[in-house]
């Protein structure tokens, strides 16, 4: 055995291609799996053989003495399961829905390299190769510019694992016509970026937006003698410290965002807290057909009458009709004070008898109801063993 770095870092590179052409050849074979789903009509996600191949692996592992921990065999596996599933999800849903050929245009707010345009790239390289980016002031003028035409997406936060719902968005919702085509989950990963390859230690100014000021605190608080300047947004502060192009300075932003602007990563994982993900929603003016075969969200919006028990007697059919409600969320109604409009996400397929049956049911029983989209979950929730 050889304690030379260089030659252990030549074995590391040659066990990650290795790694890369398994997980390419897995990956590969995703196809294979749909179009055999394909003829059999399964649904793609089969729960129960994702817990046995999962146990097998962390038994496999543990019989052969590899030495490694359950929980990181899991997480691996987890991701490469995920990846399998998308795949197979986004196979159909293409084959499905005319996509277009041509490039799609997109709004989202804020500037290049803001969360909601990195999640709208993320969100639509699976549909189409060439973009066109309509970046947005407001998140209600990204409603106009698909209500006009102008865009075929808009891409929208619902909610965030920090901070909560995005209420500006839900309300929006209430007075659109446009509909819901998919969603997605986007990490939140803030990070210091400065001009070169600098040190910490260098920096005596940072650049950001209050809100990762704010979720970066313990960080921020922990640096000596550094002068926090509060700019319009992230994309705002990354492109002031790339334009004035000094050393002593750094912006709060996201690497990817940070890439955009040329910008290098000094220190990463500086939130108060991990797992800060923001839920995104796609809106366009035509549905999507969603293939029965994939996981299916269905938002709803509905009003219900101001008796005791109303709200209990319309959530009392998704019981009924075993639909899985997976988000219950309430918000003030204009002009009508103490009134609630809810909003109301479910595992469904709006083209299943099973969730017809369940809307006209609940017809009966509120007040007003309005499905605002059914579309294709792009989160995947990991199965535990
Ligand atoms: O075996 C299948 O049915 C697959 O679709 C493959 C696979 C996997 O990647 O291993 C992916 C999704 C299913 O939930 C189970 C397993």
């Amino acid at each position: 055995m050889s304690l030379d770095l260089s030659e252990i870092r030549q074995q590391i590179t040659q066990i990650d291609r290795d790694l890369l052409k398994l997980l390419s050849e897995r990956h590969r074979l995703a196809f294979d799996v749909v179009r055999s789903k394909e003829i059999t009509q399964k649904p793609l996600r089969d729960v129960e053989r994702e817990k046995q191949l999962l146990q097998e692996l962390v038994n496999f592992a543990q019989a052969e003495n590899y030495q490694l921990d359950p929980q990181y065999v899991t997480q691996i596996f987890q991701r490469i399961i995920e990846d399998s599933v998308l795949t197979q999800q986004n196979y159909l849903q293409n084959k499905l829905n005319e996509i277009k050929e041509s490039s799609i245009s997109v709004a989202f707010l804020g500037m290049r390299g803001s969360y909601s345009h990195l999640a709208s790239r993320q969100f639509l390289k699976q549909v189409s190769e060439s973009l066109i980016e309509l970046s947005c002031e407001s998140f209600n003028q990204v409603f106009q510019k698909v209500e006009k035409g102008e865009a075929d997406y808009g891409i929208l936060p619902l909610e965030n694992t920090t901070s909560g719902s995005i209420n500006e968005v839900y309300d929006l919702l209430q007075h659109t016509d446009l509909t819901l085509v998919g969603e997605l989950a986007y990490p939140i990963k803030h990070c210091v970026l400065g001009n070169g390859k600098i040190d910490l230690a260098q920096i005596d100014t940072i650049y950001t937006h209050p809100q990762p000021a704010q979720q970066c605190s313990q960080f921020l608080q922990g640096l000596d003698k550094v002068h926090i300047k509060y700019c319009e947004s992230s994309s705002h502060a990354m492109q002031l410290v790339a334009r004035l192009n000094k050393r002593n300075i750094a912006a709060l932003g996201n690497e990817d965002g940070g890439k955009l602007y040329g910008l290098n990563v000094v220190e990463t994982e500086i939130a108060n807290q991990k797992n800060n993900i923001t839920r995104f929603i796609v809106v366009a003016k035509e549905p999507v057909k969603v293939s029965p075969q994939v996981q299916t969200k269905t938002l709803l919006l509905m009003t219900t009458g101001q008796e005791a028990g109303a709200l209990v007697d319309a959530l009392t059919v998704f019981k009924k009709h075993d639909i899985r409600m997976t988000k219950l969320e309430s918000r003030p109604i204009y002009g009508k004070p103490w009134e609630e409009m809810f909003y109301v996400e479910l595992e469904a397929n709006i083209h299943s008898a099973q969730t017809q049956q369940a809307l006209n049911e609940l017809e009966t029983v509120t007040s007003y109801l309005k499905v605002l989209g059914c579309y294709p979950s792009e989160i995947i929730e990991p199965v535990k063993i």
